[in-house]
C-alpha cells in the first residue's frame, strides 16, 4: 500500500474532533478507521454561507491538512440540503466593507479547497443550487443521492453572474456548450441529468451509499505513488488559483456592483421567504409594491418570528401584486400570516 494512512494520529485525533464538536460547531469532523475526514455541514437551516460559516470551514480545511489526513468528504447532517449557497441575508442591503470581507473570504476558502493537497470528494445529500453546487464542484469527485433534489448554477435567475472562477471550473468539467446552457438558464439538474453532463460522477441511493462511494473513489489512490498524485493535482488546478489571486480585488469589486444592483437587491429580498430554486423569476417584476409589500413581510418576520409565516406572506405579496402591504402593527393586516394564535 502505497498511500501512508493516519492511523497513529486518531488516537488524538479523535479528542480533538471531540473538543471542536463541544464547540457548538456549524461543521461535524468525524475521522474514520481509515484516516477519512468526514466533515457533515450542520449550519440550520439550510447550510447557506454566512461570513461565520466560511471561516469555519476554513478552519476545517487548515485541520484536515494541518493533521497530514489524506482524503476528505464534504456532506450535509440535513435530510434535504446539500448548501443553499450564499446566505442570502450577506447579500441584502449589504454594508460595503462586511460584504467585501465576506467576499475575500469566499475567495480564501475556495482557493483552500480546489488547491488542498488531500483528496477531496462531496457526498451531496440534497439540494445543491449555486454556492452549493460550487462547493461540490471544488471537489475531485461528486456523488449525489437520487431523488427530487437538484443541482447547478441558478445566479442568473437571482440577476448574478458568477464569478470567472466558477465558470472556468465549470467549463472544465463539463463541456462548454452544457456550461453556457446552464449558466445563462440557471438550470437546474436533476442527479441523472447532472451525470448525463458530468456535472456529478455518481448517483447513489442515500446518504450512506453515497460516502461509500466517495470512499470507494479515494480508495483509488491506494495504487497511486502520493507525491505524484499531488504534485498532478497541483499542476492541473494551480494556474486557475493564480489566476484569482492576481484578480481578488476586480473579483470582489465586480460581484459588490451586482450584488447591490436595485434588481438584484428585490431578488434578495423575495429570496428570504420563498424556494427560489422552484420560482419562476420572471415573476419578480419590479413593481414598487410588491418590494414594500415583500420587505414589510421581511420586518414582520423578524420581528414575530416563528409565529410569522414570511414565505406565506411574501407569496402573497406576489400573488396580488403588492395591493394588500402587510403592517406588522395592524393586527387586520397580518392576521393571515399568523400561525399560533
Ligand atoms: C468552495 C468554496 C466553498 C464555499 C463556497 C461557498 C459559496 C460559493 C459561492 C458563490 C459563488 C457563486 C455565487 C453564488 C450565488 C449564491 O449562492 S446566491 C444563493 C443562491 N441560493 C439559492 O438560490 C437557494 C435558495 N434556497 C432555496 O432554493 C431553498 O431554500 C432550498 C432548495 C435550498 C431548500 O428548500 P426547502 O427545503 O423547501 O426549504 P425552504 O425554502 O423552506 O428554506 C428553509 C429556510 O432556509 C432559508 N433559506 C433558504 N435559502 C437560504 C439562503 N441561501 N440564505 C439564507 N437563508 C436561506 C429560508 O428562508 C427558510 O427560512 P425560514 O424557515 O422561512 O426562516
Amino acid at each position: 500500500m502505497l498511500l501512508r494512512r493516519v492511523y497513529k494520529q486518531h488516537r488524538w485525533l479523535a479528542s480533538h474532533v471531540k473538543f471542536l464538536s463541544t464547540q457548538k460547531s456549524s461543521i461535524d469532523i468525524k475521522v474514520d478507521n481509515d484516516g477519512i475526514a468526514i466533515l457533515n455541514l450542520q449550519r440550520p437551516p439550510v447550510n447557506s454561507f454566512s461570513m461565520d460559516f466560511l471561516k469555519e470551514l476554513s478552519k476545517s480545511l487548515d485541520f484536515v491538512e494541518n493533521n497530514k489526513i489524506t482524503a476528505m468528504i464534504l456532506t450535509s447532517a440535513f435530510p434535504r440540503v446539500f448548501s443553499a449557497g450564499l446566505d442570502i441575508n450577506e447579500v441584502y442591503k449589504p454594508d460595503a466593507v462586511r460584504f467585501k470581507e465576506f467576499w475575500t473570504t469566499l475567495q480564501e476558502v475556495w482557493m483552500k479547497l480546489f488547491g488542498a493537497r488531500f483528496i477531496t470528494a462531496a457526498a451531496i445529500n440534497g439540494q445543491s443550487p449555486a454556492g452549493g453546487c460550487l462547493m461540490a464542484m471544488s471537489c475531485e469527485y461528486r456523488v449525489m443521492i437520487k431523488g427530487t433534489f437538484t443541482i447547478g448554477m441558478n445566479e442568473t435567475s437571482l440577476g448574478l453572474i458568477a464569478p470567472t472562477w466558477f465558470m472556468e471550473l465549470v467549463k472544465n468539467t463539463i463541456n462548454v456548450r452544457d456550461a453556457e446552457y446552464a449558466f445563462t438558464t440557471s438550470r437546474m439538474f436533476t442527479p441523472e441529468e447532472a451525470l448525463k453532463v458530468r456535472l456529478i460522477d455518481e448517483i447513489a441511493a442515500d446518504k450512506d451509499d453515497a460516502i461509500a462511494k466517495c470512499k470507494r473513489f479515494i480508495k483509488k489512490f491506494d495504487e497511486i505513488t502520493p507525491s505524484a498524485r499531488i504534485n498532478t493535482k497541483m499542476k492541473l488546478r494551480g494556474p486557475a488559483i493564480k489566476k484569482l489571486q492576481n484578480t481578488r480585488q476586480e473579483d470582489t469589486e465586480e460581484i459588490y456592483q451586482l450584488v447591490i444592483h436595485p434588481d438584484t437587491q428585490k431578488v434578495a429580498i423575495f429570496q428570504l421567504y420563498s424556494s427560489p430554486v422552484s420560482a419562476n423569476p420572471a415573476i419578480i417584476t419590479g413593481y414598487d409594491p410588491m418590494e414594500v409589500c415583500i420587505e414589510n413581510c421581511a420586518q414582520c418576520k423578524k420581528m414575530l418570528g416563528a409565529w410569522f409565516e414570511g414565505q406565506l406572506c411574501a407569496e402573497s405579496c406576489i400573488k396580488y401584486r403588492g395591493k394588500m402591504i402587510p403592517d406588522c402593527e395592524n393586527y387586520a393586516s397580518i392576521s393571515p400570516f399568523l400561525n399560533k394564535l
